[in-house]
């Protein structure tokens, strides 16, 4: 029998449809509508004429990496889609600029910056020494059994605890350390709540830790170093 045989009645049925919508990290628009705090705004670089739009095609990025995650394509689906993907990839090679000149990741205005290595962070409030935010992991970012990727939690925490170490007019700082221990299963398609905070900044070093919680659940833990970099060092 398999599990939609299994489903008895209405409730049930739409908390099925409702499980799969999650599992493929849709449902929760990737929009960046929520006010952000001054001091992690302070990092924004204003102006960037097409903010908005960009960020609208990277939304649209993110759910067609859900879509190909889930999908159990014809194989006549794949071929249109190979065919098609292989004229994006020519249109925009001729468009490559110098590394700072790139938009993916450079949106600091964005929630996510614009990019889709890691999920969309959501700051919802900070202060000098602290971010609270959502996450909610797509399907991309399954590793296995509707957990999320072990290797994506330590990117997205070094995601929002690299920001928060160089938030408030501090100079830039790199990750020498990021250590994170997988307290229990970080749900996929699933809306998670994240505290960063500093611990303490001593000369050039600075500890910071963040929390990934799923309800009352806590899912992960990281704790970082951060070292302040010298002058002309990469
Ligand atoms: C240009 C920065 C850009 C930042 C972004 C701007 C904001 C953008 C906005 C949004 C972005 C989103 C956010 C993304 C952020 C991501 C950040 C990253 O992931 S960076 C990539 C991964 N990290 C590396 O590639 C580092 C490689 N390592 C190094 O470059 C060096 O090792 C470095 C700079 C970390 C330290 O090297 P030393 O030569 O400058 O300094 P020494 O003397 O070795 O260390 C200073 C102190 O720190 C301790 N230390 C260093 N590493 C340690 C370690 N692993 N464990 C414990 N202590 C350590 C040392 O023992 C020393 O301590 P004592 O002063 O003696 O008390």
């Amino acid at each position: 029998m398999t599990p939609r045989e299994n489903v008895r009645n209405a409730d049930e049925i739409s908390t099925v449809i409702r499980d799969d919508n999650a599992m493929l990290g849709l449902g929760i628009p990737e929009r960046h509508d929520v006010p952000v705090a001054e001091s992690w705004a302070a990092l924004v670089k204003p102006g960037d004429e097409n903010s908005t739009e960009y960020g609208d095609m990277i939304a649209q990025l993110r759910d067609f990496l859900n879509y190909v995650t889930a999908a159990r394509p014809d194989s006549d689906t794949v071929a249109a889609l190979r065919d098609d993907l292989e004229r994006w990839g020519r249109r925009l090679a001729p468009m490559a600029v110098p590394e700072r000149d790139q938009m993916f990741g450079h949106l600091r205005d964005l929630h996510g910056r614009g990019q889709t290595m890691s999920p969309t962070f959501v700051a919802t409030e900070a202060d000098r020494d602290n971010v609270w935010g959502t996450v909610r992991f797509g399907r991309y970012f399954l590793g296995g059994n509707g957990a999320v990727h072990g290797g994506a939690i330590p990117l997205f925490f070094d995601e929002v605890l690299g920001r928060l170490a160089n938030s408030s007019g501090r100079r830039h700082s790199r990750t020498a350390y990021l250590n994170t221990d997988y307290r229990s299963v970080t749900p996929v398609g699933v809306d998670l709540t994240v505290h960063g905070w500093f611990v303490s900044e001593e000369g050039r070093k600075r500890v910071l830790r963040a929390e990934l919680r799923s309800g009352d659940v806590v899912c992960a833990e990281a704790e970082g170093l951060f070292v302040r970099l010298n002058p002309g060092q990469p």
